[in-house]
């Protein structure tokens, strides 16, 4: 059967992000996606210029008819907005059974839009996060979550299991934010910690990274794949959707959600590895 996957985001207009990234993403990696919008966003490369949120009510029939009639294998939130989503998300979650649930914390748009609203961070933290069998914040993220600052490797470390003290199963905490010449994600899952690793790419266009690879970690997820095998194959996804990217738009583009598949690369990674922690090397 094919596995069927939901996402619970918002709709971004320029199609680099949100809804459109993650269903894009579940239709190259071969799962049956399907989507439940929590905001509406006027948004382009260039920027977010409107947020249109939708009820939690509207929000909370979209999630019945999903759980009410589809076998999902595996499901992922981005943008929730506000507290009301989040809360009717997380009731729906216990209500449909829905398991593998990944939580994309997401919050601050590329371009500084709000994306979630401040009082929200609680309710994350307190409804969803506990529900959660992988939580993917990048450093800014992770920093409001654990309010506190993240420059090294023993930040990260420090701070992942602050995450995990949260509740969630496993967290990776993902290195697009910072500026070594490599771009690593700190997996942690009890007392197991990995990086997985990639070459930094020099390119403007990161629209959507952090969605794309939250997809892609939840359409392997679905497929029985487990977590370390999932964040392995995430990360060769977006690294050849950055590599190859499209130039689309002026300002910040999106990756390019055919490339994993095109490129004969992604049956050899195309240079991504997976290594222990190593203390030295990254603080
Ligand atoms: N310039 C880059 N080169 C290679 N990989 C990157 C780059 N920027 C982000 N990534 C990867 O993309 C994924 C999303 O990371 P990040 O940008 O931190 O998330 P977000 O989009 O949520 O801010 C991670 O796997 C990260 O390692
Ligand atoms: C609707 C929506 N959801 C999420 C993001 C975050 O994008 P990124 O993955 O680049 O942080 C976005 N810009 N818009």
């Amino acid at each position: 059967m094919i596995p069927q996957v939901l996402t619970i985001a918002g709709s971004d207009s320029g199609g680099g992000a949100g809804i459109q990234a993650d269903l894009k993403t579940f239709q190259e990696l071969n799962v049956f996606g399907t989507s439940v919008i929590t905001a509406v966003t006027a948004q382009n490369t260039t920027g977010v210029q409107a947020v249109y949120p939708m009820s939690a009510s509207a929000v909370e029939s979209q999630l019945a008819s999903i759980g009410n009639d589809f076998t999902i294998s595996a499901v992922k939130t981005g943008m929730l907005f506000d507290h009301e989503i989040i809360e009717v998300v997380a009731a729906a979650v216990r209500k449909y059974g829905f398991r593998k649930l990944v939580v994309d914390p997401v919050m601050i748009a590329k371009g500084g839009a709000s994306l979630l609203q401040e009082k929200a961070v609680e309710a994350l933290v307190q409804k969803l996060i506990p529900l959660a069998k992988v939580i993917t914040p990048n450093i800014p993220e992770a920093e409001v979550l654990t309010g506190e600052s993240i420059r090294n490797m023993e930040d990260r470390l420090r701070a992942a299991d602050d995450l995990l003290s949260m509740g969630a199963e496993c967290v990776i905490l993902k290195g697009g934010h910072a500026e070594e010449s490599d771009a690593w994600d700190l997996v942690v899952r009890g007392t197991e910690k990995y990086v997985v690793k990639s070459n930094r790419l020099h390119t403007q266009n990161t629209h959507g990274t952090g969605c794309t690879f939250s997809a892609a970690l939840t359409a392997e997820l679905a497929k029985g794949k487990t977590i370390r095998e999932s964040a392995y194959l995430a990360k060769c996804f977006i690294y050849q959707a950055i590599k190859q990217d499209l130039h689309i738009g002026n300002g910040h583009g999106p990756t390019n959600h055919w490339a994993y598949q095109e490129s004969a690369r992604h049956l050899t990674g195309g240079g991504v590895i997976v290594e222990p922690v190593v203390l030295s090397r990254h603080s």
